[in-house]
């Protein structure tokens, strides 16, 4: 006897009762599989049960299921059949008749549980199922492995129906014309053994070689099986389902195939609250018969698990479902009962119905009676070979008995001849075996010694490469320091030339400003020359100022020159001693010599240019009364000079700091210097020199005037008459100085005017009308002093007239040049004058200041020069 084994199986909750928001009312003790406690306990309550005090879980009314295993939501496929159905599987390989059967409210797991997947990977006569294969498929892999591994004689068989608005259903059968298939109780009939029970007429059993066939002919059956889409699952079992398996073996003395052990699959159509499930029509229909057909398996349940009394009478007959497993309930099978739950509360009332069922179905006692189990099957072959080899060996014996010495009948003579020549045949194929392995070890061998010597030449190969790379990794770390230390190098070398850099452009700054500031000093010095000359009246003078604007700009350009000679010899130096670092540069140098000799070309040609222009100025300044127009001209010239010199200036700078960024390295710092304290020296030299001159001109011009004064004096005339004289001489000046200015300045004005409409150029326009406008303005200046001369004589007729005292001459001289004023004192030309002189209006014009001198022992040719110079 053996009980039925109840296993509760509860899924996780499904999409409708998470959106229903239906909390979980069943506890497991383990979320997986459990053995050790296989409890289900239900509580109303939304808590869980573990969170209340045993006192409120019995207010609270909980109940506890106790079955045989419990599974929860995290047991997989393949542990639901390595528990529940392998033990089953291995007592139906035994011979025993066995059923798994899978019972549960609708949408709870049932299909899921004994078919699941059933898509599958074809290998031959093999398959791979999917990880979400069910009980059934898996199975059927199962024994056909078993099987093939015991190279048994056997036979595997199937059938599949289903029971279906309580009419079977055969689903391997053909789709149309499906025979009417009828159950019958072979038990009635005397059938004894595994073959005895329950069974439906007709009913295709298919036979399957593979595991690939069974799955096939499984999945195909099961495509068959009327589902219909509810409220509570999407793909709905409308019929229970029974998948059998049948072992038939061979009887080798009745020559027939015989029934070992079958194994039903049942997937029992789910009970349904019609009203929930929102069944209508024929849903309807199916609901009721279903729920017919499993309360009428309930109440079968019911009277089997009844042990108050006598075994009362089983309403098998109530229903087809009954009928058909009846042997698997209270019969000759072994049976588990895989009840399948929700875990919501909304599934309460059928959770617990369910439970209900499984709890009786646990005390249900089965008969299960082994069929021809393979170790019986196994003795009588084993029996069968034993009796055979005990006749062969009696017959061997007589035959020795009859004769002496080594005596077989002649069969096992034969055998042994023929084993004989057998062997003898292996040992040749052996031998031609072993000569073709030698021959393939002395081949190996001979390969062994070239890889021997290929490996050693490797190894040498190896060596040399090794100090190769050595040789090189050195050579690297060499090449490694030298670029390190060429960038340190080359890192302090661009340090110094940034230095360098901003030691050049101070000093280039330095140098433009101060070269400017010098020439500007020159010109300033020149111009309050010239000016001085304008007023002298010396043509001479002009002439000399002329010469020296020349030779200074010959010496500038001398400068210039020896300032470039000198950065030649910088640059053939800096070439000399880093030959290495700047011999690239040597055609940039080169290119810098040709540049520096475009520039002193530059240089010449501007200076030749002005040399012309003082040409074509010395041309004009012929008479004396030109020099108001010379000067203005030679202003022109000079502003022309200055900006050429400044242009010359900017353009050498700019060439200078060219060459020498692009060249210079340590040198650098030198050359401004070198540069500017010639430049310095040679235009400080410049100025004294001009200094010195301008104080010379001062001087003689003094010395002139104090001679014109005393020629003057020496006429002895009244100062009447030498008014009348001065005033004379200042109109015909004037005069003269008038007409001059009209007819020499008009050609050259037509003259320049033409040139500038040659040139077409502005700015010689505007500095020609300037030039003019300057000698107007002269000439205005001119006559204006004139009359004021004129004035200051008429304001001294008012005066005695004294000749004055040569003291202001004498002292002025002492100022501005020493030796001349004690050679004109100790000369004795000089007449001793009255020191109010001093204070004499005429002081404050020099070269009349000695017009009042009575001195009248001064020549009428004296005079007449004097007269001549007068401006
Ligand atoms: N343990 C489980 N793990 C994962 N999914 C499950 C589990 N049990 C059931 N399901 C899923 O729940 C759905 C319903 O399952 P199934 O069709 O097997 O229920 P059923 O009890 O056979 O219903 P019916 O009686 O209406 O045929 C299916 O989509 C199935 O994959």
């Amino acid at each position: 006897m053996s009980n039925i084994q109840v296993v509760v199986r509860c899924r996780g909750r499904n999409e409708r009762e998470v959106k229903a928001n239906s909390p979980v009312v069943v506890e497991m003790p383990v979320e997986t599989y459990s053995v050790t406690n296989p409890t289900v306990t239900l509580c109303a309550n939304s808590e869980s049960p573990s969170h209340l005090s045993s006192s409120f879980s019995q207010i609270i009314n909980l109940k506890t299921y106790s079955v045989d295993q419990v599974y929860g939501s995290q047991a997989d496929q393949l542990m639901l059949f390595h528990q529940v159905a392998l033990p089953l599987f291995h007592d139906f390989v035994a011979g025993y008749n066995t059923t798994v059967l899978a019972y549960g409210q609708t949408g709870t797991g049932k299909t899921y549980t004994m078919c699941g997947d059933l898509t599958h990977e074809k290998h031959g006569l093999s398959v791979r199922l999917s990880e979400e294969a069910g009980i059934v498929p898996r199975v059927l892999t199962e024994l056909f492995t078993a099987l093939d591994a015991n190279n048994s004689d056997y036979s595997v068989r199937c059938s599949f129906m289903e029971l279906y608005n309580e009419e079977i259903k055969d689903l391997l059968g053909a789709d149309s014309g499906n025979s009417k298939l009828r159950i019958f109780d072979s038990t009635q009939k005397r059938v004894v053994g595994p073959s005895s029970g329950i069974v439906v007429q007709n009913l295709i059993e298919q036979v399957v070689t593979s595991a690939r066939q069974a799955v096939d002919l499984l999945e195909k059956g099961h495509k068959k099986r009327t589902t219909a889409s509810t409220r509570m699952n999407d793909v709905s079992s409308r019929s229970h389902s029974i998948f059998t398996i049948y072992l038939y073996r061979m009887d080798v003395e009745k020559n027939e195939m015989v029934r070992i052990s079958k194994m039903n699959l049942v997937d029992l159509a789910g009970s349904e609250n019609i009203h929930k499930s929102g069944a209508v029509n024929q849903r309807a229909k199916e609901a009721g018969s279903i729920n017919q057909s499993l309360l009428t398996l309930g109440r079968v349940i019911n009277c089997l698990s009844d042990k108050s009394g006598p075994l009362s009478h089983i309403p098998y007959r109530e229903s087809k479902l009954t009928r058909l497993l009846q042997d698997s309930l209270g019969g000759n099978t072994k049976t588990t009962l895989i009840t399948t739950i929700s875990p919501a509360r909304i599934d309460l009332d059928e959770t617990t119905s369910t439970l209900e069922y499984a709890s009786k179905a646990k005390s249900i006692q089965n008969k299960p009676q082994s069929g021809d189990s393979i170790d019986y099957l196994a003795k009588k072959i084993l029996i069968r070979d034993m009796s055979n080899t005990l006749r062969k060996l009696q017959d061997d014996l007589i035959a020795t008995r009859k004769k002496n010495g080594i005596w077989m009948d002649e069969t096992t003579y034969n055998e042994f001849v023929n084993e004989t020549e057998s062997l003898k045949t292996q040992l040749r194929e052996s031998k031609a075996l072993i000569t073709g392995l030698n021959l393939k070890l002395e081949k190996t061998k001979q390969e062994n010694t070239a890889l021997e010597t290929k490996a050693l030449d490797n190894e040498r190969e190896k060596h040399e490469m090794g100090s190769l790379v050595r040789e090189s990794q050195s050579k690297q770390r060499d090449l490694e320091a030298d670029v390190a230390s060429r960038s340190a190098t080359i890192m302090s070398m661009s340090q110094k030339m940034s230095e360098l850099e901003n030691n050049y452009t101070r000093a280039s700054n330095f140098l433009k400003t101060t070269v400017s500031e010098k020439i500007n000093e020159a010109l300033t010095t020149i111009t309050g020359i010239s000016s001085e000359l304008s007023n002298s009246n010396d043509v001479k003078y002009l002439q000399q100022v002329q010469n020296k604007v020349a030779a200074s700009l010959n010496g500038f350009k001398i400068s210039l020159y020896q300032v470039s000679e000198k950065l030649n010899s910088q640059f053939e130096h800096a070439l000399k001693v880093l030959p290495g670092v700047l011999e690239p540069l040597g055609e940039q140098v080169s290119q810098q010599h040709t540049l520096r000799e475009a520039c002193e070309r530059k240089v010449e040609h501007q200076i030749d240019e002005v040399r012309s222009s003082n040409s074509n100025f010395e041309k004009y300044v012929t008479e004396e009364h030109l020099k108001a127009i010379e000067t203005a001209l030679l202003d022109s010239i000079k502003e022309r000079i200055t900006n050429n010199l400044s242009a010359m200036q900017n353009t050498i700078t700019t060439e200078i700091a060219t060459m020498l960024n692009k060249t210079f390295t340590q040198q650098q710092g030198e050359l401004p210097r070198l540069l500017t304290e010639d430049t310095v020296s040679k235009v400080q030299a410049e100025k004294q020199e001009l200094q010195k001159q301008a104080t010379s001109w001062l001087a003689r011009s003094l010395h002139l005037h104090i001679s014109v004064v005393d020629e003057l004096q020496s006429y002895g005339k009244s100062s009447k008459e030498l008014l009348e004289l001065m005033e004379h001489s200042i109109d015909s000046a004037s005069k003269t100085i008038g007409e001059t200015i009209h007819q020499k300045l008009n050609p050259q004005l037509e003259l320049l005017k033409d040139s500038i409409n040659k040139e077409n150029t502005a700015s010689t326009i505007e500095e020609l009308e300037s030039a003019f406008g300057r000698i107007n303005s002269k000439s205005k200046q001119v006559q204006k002093g004139l009359v004021d001369t004129t004035t200051t004589l008429h304001s001294i007729q008012e005066f005695e007239f004294n000749l004055p005292s040569t003291s202001t001459a004498e002292r002025v001289l002492q100022e501005v040049s020493p030796n001349r004023a004690r050679h004109t004192l100790s000369s004795g030309s000089a007449v001793k004058r009255p020191a109010e002189t001093l204070l004499h209006p005429l002081s404050k014009i020099p070269s009349l200041s000695r017009a009042n001198s009575d001195n009248e022992s001064v020549s009428k040719k004296r005079r007449t020069t004097t007269k001549l110079n007068m401006p």
